[in-house]
């Protein structure tokens, strides 16, 4: 059957077989629940398949591909033909599920967002393994004193290890996208720092890097009315800029934003 890409979905179906080899090979699947996010027309969802998982969910916003899905694998696989982000995660399965994503770029970093900071205690899977646009790849997995790092970094670093698999040429898909890829994989962190709530975190790290080439001076008046003090039990110097902190100091801040506000 033809299928033609829809643009406004981001529909960019990877064709190359090595890649799809290696992308099924980086963890162990086998005999394990996995979860697909924009399976497309099904070609990364064979490759899954081969590995024999217990069960393969797909969730595919596209109506015509839910289609094409349901005829190529029928009842082998769960289809949830809807929106990702419209989906509880944490309620498709009871067990921890492997995760691959080759979503369209807009939305990856935003589910991405959205999974962590829903994420309490308990992670509902194993690991994330998830395609981005190679710059927004290179901005999550970068570390402090870099002009790369922000607020991506922080957050994905707050509960999660990452790790670059691959990048990715454009002519690995059709169509072929104008822009590099690569592929991270993102594990849970055992011991990660208690926030009470997330949100702060998404507030105070928008504070600091929407000036990012600021020194710390500014920001931290704005998230404190005793900045300096804050600043001294901390060891900070305030000439410095927001990508001179490295995550745990981001972290310890927004305790203390959230120890002051009682
Ligand atoms: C980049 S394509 C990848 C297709 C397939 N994984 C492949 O590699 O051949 C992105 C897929 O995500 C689907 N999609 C787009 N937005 C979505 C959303 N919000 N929720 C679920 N699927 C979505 C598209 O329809 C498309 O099939």
């Amino acid at each position: 059957m033809y299928i033609k890409a829809k643009k406004s979905l981001g529909q960019n179906f990877l064709i190359d077989r090595e890649v799809l080899e290696k992308i099924v090979s980086i963890t162990n699947i086998t005999g394990k629940e996995v979860l697909e996010i924009g399976p497309g027309s099904g070609n990364l969802t064979t490759y899954i398949m081969k590995q024999k998982p217990s069960k393969l969910y797909v969730v595919e916003k596209d109506d015509d591909l839910a289609i094409v899905l349901k005829e190529k694998f029928d009842n082998e696989i769960e289809i949830i033909n809807d929106d990702i982000l419209k989906v509880s995660e944490d309620k498709i399965s009871n067990q921890k599920l492997s995760v691959f994503g080759n979503l369209p770029y807009n939305i990856s970093t935003e589910i991405l967002s959205k999974w962590i900071l829903n994420i309490g205690s308990n992670f509902w899977f194993e690991n994330l393994i998830l395609m981005f646009q190679k710059e927004v790849a290179d901005r999550i997995i970068s570390k402090f004193n870099s002009s790369k790092y922000g607020r991506l970094s922080i957050l994905s670093s707050w509960k999660l290890n990452v790790e670059k698999i691959i990048d990715i040429k454009p002519q690995s898909f059709s169509p072929r996208p104008k822009i590099d890829s690569s592929l991270l994989l993102f594990t849970p962190k055992k011991k990660f720092f208690k926030l009470k709530d997330p949100k702060n975190l998404e507030k105070i790290t928008r504070i600091f890097f929407s000036q990012r080439r600021k020194m710390l001076k500014k920001p931290f008046n704005q998230v404190f009315a005793n900045g300096r003090d804050v600043a001294e039990k901390f060891g900070i110097d305030l000439n410095l800029r927001p990508q001179n902190l490295e995550p745990e100091t981001y972290f310890k801040l927004i305790k203390e934003y959230e120890d002051l506000r009682g």
